[in-house]
Formats: structure tokens, C-alpha cells, sequence
């Protein structure tokens, strides 16, 4: 099976994980556009969704999907998202898509976060992924100074030729090199460095269930 057909497979069993009429929360990413596509077969199911991203948003709205402001929403049963990489105690990288600090804000109302991946991304310690940091403008080079005494190499997303900009008008330093022995510690030592607007480790608040495409079926792990 390719890549893309273990993401398809992921994407369809997250299906189940749908309540009804309900409201939830989307991310960002190949996977999860692979599950828009498939929530938009059942679309009446959910009242409406929450996006992780404008791109999100706007895949959600061509499939007559309603997309919420998350200020009007309390609280959500289910976040469905992607991941750059999983342990198997549920903690990630996330924002390979730029799209991290969004992500988490979404999931943090979720009452649970179904992580859909394929088997790939299942790794016994997280960082040989770069680390995406979004930070603002002004702070990304005493940013970067403060990463690269954490051990990691630095380097500030570019995108045709200029810093990326994600849909908070800020930037994103990826961290290589650097693996993470404690993901919940470096979460937090990270998001402590000002400027950072967040890290994308999600450990502190980690999947609970992760579906995983492999050549012998959908795996579930729950945490
Ligand atoms: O965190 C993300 C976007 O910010 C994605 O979930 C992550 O990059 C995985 O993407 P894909 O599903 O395309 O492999």
C-alpha cells in the first residue's frame, strides 16, 4: 500500500470516532484533508467543525461543511488530527503544516484527540522530525539562540524565498537534530522562552487514541 492509501485507511476509520450532531475539531495536514473528504460523505452527521487552519477551513466549507469560530464553541468530544511523529505513550510532533499553534488550541477543548497517521510516524523517541517552533517576528533570532543552547540545530522556515508565515502572521524555527528524551519537560522549558508563541510537542495534553496505517490493517492504540 502506498503512503497516501495507509492515510486514506486512517482517515475512514476516524469516521467511526464522529458523534452525532455534534461539533468537532479538524486539523491540519494530507491526513486530515484525506478525512474532510471522508466527513464530507457523512456531513450531515455534525452540526459543524472547527478548523486547526484557513486551509482546514476552507476544504471543510467546499464540502458544505459548516466551519465555527471556536469562541462560540464550549467544548468538543473529539479533535481529529495528524502527527509528524507518535511515541507509543501518545505524545507527538505536530506542525509540519505550520499549523501547530491552532492545532493545539483546538485540541485543548477537545475531550479527546484521534490521532490518524500512518505507521511511519510511530517512533520509539521523537525529534528525528525537526521541531517546529512558531515564534514572533521580532523575537526569531533570540529564539533560535535560546534552541540552539538546548542542543538542536535551528532553522527558520522559508517559503519562496522568505520566512513562512503562518495564519498568526508569525514565524516557524524547526529544530533538527535535537532528540527529545523527556517530551513533557522540553514542552515546557520551550514555551517558556519568550517570543515562543508555542512548541510543537504535544505531550502535556497527548493523543488518547491513535489510528495507525499499516500494511496488515488499521492499528488502534489507546493511551
Ligand atoms: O501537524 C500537522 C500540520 O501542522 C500535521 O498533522 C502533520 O504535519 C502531519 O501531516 P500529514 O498528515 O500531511 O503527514
Amino acid at each position: 500500500m502506498t503512503q497516501d492509501e495507509l492515510k486514506q485507511a486512517v482517515a475512514r476509520a476516524a469516521i467511526e470516532y464522529v458523534p452525532s450532531g455534534e461539533i468537532i475539531g479538524v486539523g491540519t495536514g494530507s491526513t486530515a484533508n484525506f478525512f474532510i473528504d471522508e466527513l464530507g460523505k457523512i456531513k450531515d452527521r455534525v452540526k459543524g467543525a472547527v478548523a486547526s487552519s484557513e486551509a482546514t477551513a476552507e476544504r471543510l466549507r467546499s464540502h458544505g461543511i459548516p466551519v465555527l469560530d471556536l469562541n462560540e464553541v464550549e467544548s468538543m468530544s473529539v479533535y481529529i488530527d495528524g502527527a509528524d511523529e507518535i511515541t507509543a505513550t501518545g505524545a507527538m510532533i505536530k506542525g509540519g503544516g505550520a499549523a501547530l499553534t491552532r492545532e493545539k488550541i483546538v485540541a485543548s477543548v477537545a475531550r479527546q484527540f484521534i490521532c490518524i497517521a500512518d505507521g511511519s510516524k510511530l517512533v520509539d523517541v521523537l525529534g528525528n522530525f525537526p521541531l517546529p517552533v512558531e515564534v514572533i517576528p521580532m523575537a526569531q533570532a533570540a529564539v533560535a539562540r535560546r534552541l540552539k543552547a538546548l542542543g538542536g540545530e535551528p532553522r527558520l522556515r522559508m517559503k519562496d524565498g522568505k520566512p513562512l508565515l503562518t495564519d498568526n502572521g508569525c514565524m516557524i524555527i524547526d529544530l533538527h537534530g535535537l532528540k527529545i528524551a523527556d517530551p513533557t519537560q522540553l514542552e515546557a522549558e520551550i514555551n517558556n522562552i519568550v517570543g515562543v508563541v508555542t512548541v510543537g510537542l504535544f505531550a502535556q495534553r497527548g493523543a488518547d487514541v491513535a489510528l495507525l496505517g499499516t500494511a496488515d490493517g488499521v492499528k488502534k492504540l489507546t493511551f
